[in-house]
């Protein structure tokens, strides 16, 4: 199998991980590519702005996967959620970072720099790249009836402006 891609990005509160686990996936063997969303070192873009970028990249299969860094996570992953089709999740534990995968089938991946330690997100970031959710397993038909649901908004949103027309 070939090796990720992934987007990373965070806003200034979350720029000193991002650039740390941005040289730890470029040094990894499981991952093929790595692109920054941002911030750059000066940049003040809101959180909302790099994450939905972040998701957008993965949601028109430019990515596989992002890993999004703000001041507690929590921002980044209600951005990144509003993107149809994207599951991400805050998760600075080693048993919530496999679930997020196994269960959830979670593109993405979000610390808060103001809550974990840096080694720790290191750690779990490097566990993340060996995670692969089995389609074939119980949890698949339960993160269908989250894409189910969406395809049905979706639809009905289509509809409502279709009727507005
Ligand atoms: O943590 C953040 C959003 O969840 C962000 O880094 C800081 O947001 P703020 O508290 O609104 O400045």
């Amino acid at each position: 199998m070939s090796g990720w891609k992934i987007v990373v990005g965070s806003d200034d509160a979350g720029f000193d991980y991002k650039e740390a686990l941005k040289k730890d996936l470029e040094n990894s063997d499981l991952v093929e590519s790595v692109v920054d969303a941002g911030v750059d070192a000066t940049g003040h873009t809101p959180y909302p702005t790099i994450a939905i970028a972040a998701a957008e990249m993965i949601a028109r299969g430019e990515a596989d996967r992002a890993l999004l860094v703000c001041g507690t996570g929590l921002g980044v992953a209600i951005s990144a959620n509003k993107v149809p089709g994207i599951r991400a999740v805050t998760a600075h534990d080693t048993y919530s970072v496999e679930r997020s995968v196994l269960s959830n089938n979670a593109q993405v991946l979000c610390f808060g720099q103001r809550v974990v330690g840096l080694e720790l997100a290191r750690k779990l970031a490097k566990e993340w790249l060996t995670l692969h959710f089995d389609e074939s397993s119980a949890s698949a038909e339960k993160v269908a009836v989250i894409s189910e649901y969406e395809s049905k908004v979706d639809a009905s949103a289509d509809q409502a402006s279709g009727s507005a027309c």
